[in-house]
């Protein structure tokens, strides 16, 4: 039965409660204050290859949307993550946060190091994106949704427990408080208007599963490669390596 729009919408939240890396215990350690050094970098580096990829799979959604109302809509993202003349963008503040915690800025913008089921997981989303319908792109993102809570307690958490926090360092973060909400209040109206079948609904609830899988599985991979048991499959990024320091010798 399709469900009212108030109903589906409950649905979708319910997904986020129950499924959302906010529950991951990857980010208990990290916002806690218990990661070491290495720890912070591997995930820094790590989630530098997320950002990397969002203005892509954002790029590959807008090749495919033939509204130009959709598009003016959807293209402010790229801008937020690419920047503007005007302003420097979400992946240079993503560098930003790399350099305060000792990696060299090129090396993580190299995307050397980057764990394998880290790329698996992004490149599924960009391929996800394009590939799906529109609905089920746009529900992708959704998980948007509870992004801005977990922002919040990262920035309390780095701020209370690591030495490298400080207003330029977490630039990133308080710029995604205030970009967010609008993109995810835009792609929420979309999907409850356009979903307007069980079998769409239905659909579109199965994107945001599978992108708070994406999400789910970056952390385990980090978990299993620097935390426990600590096996670093080949090619991923080795703790002394990158570093900013090793720059200039
Ligand atoms: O730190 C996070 O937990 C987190 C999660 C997500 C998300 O839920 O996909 C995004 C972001 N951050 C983020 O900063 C961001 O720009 C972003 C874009 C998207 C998307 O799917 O289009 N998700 C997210």
């Amino acid at each position: 039965m399709t469900q009212s729009r108030s109903d589906f919408e409950a649905r979708l939240r319910q997904i986020g409660a129950e499924r959302y890396h906010d529950l991951h215990p990857f980010h208990d350690l990290l916002h806690g204050g218990g990661c070491t050094p290495d720890q912070v970098r591997a995930w820094v580096l790590n989630r530098y290859y997320y950002q990397h990829t969002i203005p892509m799979k954002d790029a590959a959604f807008m090749s495919r949307v033939e509204s130009p109302e959709l598009r003016r809509a959807w293209r402010s993202r790229i801008e937020d993550h690419d920047g503007t003349s005007e302003n420097e963008g979400g992946i240079r503040r993503w560098l930003r946060l790399a350099e305060a915690v000792g990696l060299d800025p090129d090396y993580v913008a190299s995307r050397r190091g980057v764990l394998p089921a880290t790329k698996f997981a992004c490149d599924a989303y960009v391929r996800f994106v394009r590939d799906k319908t529109l609905l089920e792109a746009v529900a992708s993102s959704l998980t948007e949704l509870f992004a801005p809570k977990i922002h919040a307690n990262r920035i309390e958490g780095l701020l209370r427990n690591y030495d490298f926090a400080d207003d330029s360092s977490l630039s990133y973060f308080r710029n995604r408080l205030k970009e967010a909400p609008k993109d995810v209040a835009f792609g929420l109206a979309w999907v409850l208007d356009h979903a307007d079948t069980q079998e769409k609904q239905d659909a579109a609830a199965d994107a945001l599963i599978f992108k708070t899988d994406v999400l789910w599985s970056q952390l385990d991979a980090l978990w299993g490669a620097y935390v426990e048991p600590g096996r670093i499959p080949p090619g991923g990024w080795v703790p002394g390596t990158g570093l900013l320091l090793q720059r200039a010798s």
